[in-house]
């Protein structure tokens, strides 16, 4: 029987090719990013990532087996202590301190990102909240073991830890996420996997978008008089 999760991934896959194709990733394999945009992402990415964080909170509330919580517990320490080396090599070949990019407002997409996931996790159940969380870290695996295997970086490329860190994650996070969706989808109505569908492929659009808006520094078209304070 095909899983579940494999039938998101096929449905998904014209957005998936369209991700590894897209300048900022390519610019990560061949070390061509500019400053700006290296910073434009970290700045983004750190606001995510405590927005991720707050979602495996949420996602915890909705649990009723230990061994899933204490899942994303570990999900929850890793973020904060070890998804900071990405970050980290971004900002040595930029040349600036992570301390100094932390605290920004999100951007349109990324702020469009991090409400589709709080909404569907607020409104839904633990299989609706994987299906939005899942494109994270299953587009990243990808993205690591593809460019690992294409550009196979050596100590001095730019991008060398960057390309380790996510080349190493097959077989980790992402396997054992889809495993719980798969397991919860088995039961669920047609109608109820259509509507996971579509969680999923939102978020696979707007890890699309992400990209695109550290590519292009975007930014909202009005400021404000009031721009400080991150988005929550
Ligand atoms: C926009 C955006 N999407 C995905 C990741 C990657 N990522 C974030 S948290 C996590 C671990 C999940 O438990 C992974 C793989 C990122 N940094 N930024």
């Amino acid at each position: 029987m095909t899983r579940f999760s494999e039938e998101l991934r096929r449905e998904a896959d014209p957005i998936y090719r369209a991700i590894f194709d897209h300048p900022f990733v390519r610019g990560i394999a061949d070390g061509t990013l500019r400053k700006e945009q290296l910073i434009h992402y970290v700045k983004q990415d750190f606001e995510y990532l405590n927005a991720y964080i707050r979602l495996y909170g949420i996602a915890i509330s909705k649990c009723d087996s230990r061994d899933t919580m204490a899942l994303f517990n570990e999900q929850i320490s890793f973020i904060l202590h070890s998804e900071t080396h990405p970050h980290n090599n971004f900002c040595s070949v930029a040349g600036v301190s992570y301390e100094q990019l932390q605290g920004y407002p999100l951007a349109p997409s990324a702020n469009h990102y991090v409400r589709h996931m709080l909404s569907v996790a607020h409104a839904g159940t633990l299989e609706d909240i994987l299906a939005a969380m899942l494109p994270c870290p299953w587009t990243y695996t990808e993205i690591g073991a593809k460019l690992l295997a294409e550009v196979k970086p050596d100590r001095s490329h730019p991008f060398y830890d960057w390309m380790h860190f996510y080349g190493s994650f097959e077989g980790g996070i992402t396997e054992k996420m889809r495993l719980l969706l798969d397991e919860r989808a088995e039961s669920l109505s047609p109608d109820r996997k259509k509507r996971l569908t579509e969680h999923f492929v939102a978020s696979c659009r707007l890890e699309y978008m992400f990209w695109d808006m550290a590519y292009t520094l975007e930014e909202w078209p009005v400021s404000a008089a009031q721009t400080e304070g991150a988005g929550r």
